[in-house]
């Protein structure tokens, strides 16, 4: 099963994996904490301004993961003193859903002091707080739901979610968060 791009966040725990039928050559780089997900260098060029974005920042004891460009507002929200969930609700509403072929949905977590799940699709927006491992994908998998995720470290979370068995994984990142945020990266061979 396709389910595109997925986040799995859980208390103290999360990870992002960028799956694409599309534009299979990217990977993940860290920028001084920042995790960015951009082209290889022998990927095509492209004008999808989808493709290229920080998938992961960090605001104090907390994280925050995402598919787009609306992870940099939910993190300045956060940096500004906003609970988790508004910082969500606002940036997710302000972007709103991608306005390509697939109308693809924007997809987001917050792991920290608070955890929270959150999606803007077409149809709805939907912002969740976390008890338990929770998942939320571009497509089919698209509102927040129950998943077990078998992972204790950053780099577990990472490897974890690049395994699992939806079609076209690319690349993947980890975070875990408490006295201090771990992350690690999975990028393809
Ligand atoms: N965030 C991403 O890494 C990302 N990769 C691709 N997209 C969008 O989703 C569309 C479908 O991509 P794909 O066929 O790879 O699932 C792309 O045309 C692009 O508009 C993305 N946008 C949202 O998920």
């Amino acid at each position: 099963m396709y389910i595109g791009r997925f986040i799995v966040v859980a208390p103290g725990i999360g990870a992002y994996r960028v799956s694409s039928r599309s534009f299979p050559n990217r990977q993940i780089t860290d920028r001084s904490g920042t995790l960015t997900v951009g082209p290889t260098a022998d990927a095509p060029e492209t004008d999808n301004p989808y493709v290229s974005y920080n998938c992961l920042r960090s605001v104090e004891d907390s994280a925050v993961i995402g598919n787009g460009s609306h992870v940099d507002p939910i993190a300045e929200k956060l940096k500004l003193g906003y609970p988790a969930r508004d910082a969500l609700a606002e940036a997710l509403l302000a972007l709103d859903y991608e306005k390509d072929d697939y109308d693809t949905p924007r997809i987001a977590g917050v792991v920290g002091s608070e955890t929270y799940i959150g999606t803007v699709r077409n149809d709805a927006l939907l912002v969740r707080s976390v008890s338990e491992p929770t998942i939320v994908a571009t497509y089919e998998r698209d509102s927040p739901d129950a998943f077990a995720l078998d992972a204790e470290t950053a780099e577990e979370a990472a490897r974890t979610v690049y395994d699992l068995e939806f079609e076209h994984p690319v690349c993947a990142v980890g975070v875990t968060t408490g006295t201090e945020i771990e992350t690690a990266i999975v990028n393809s061979d």
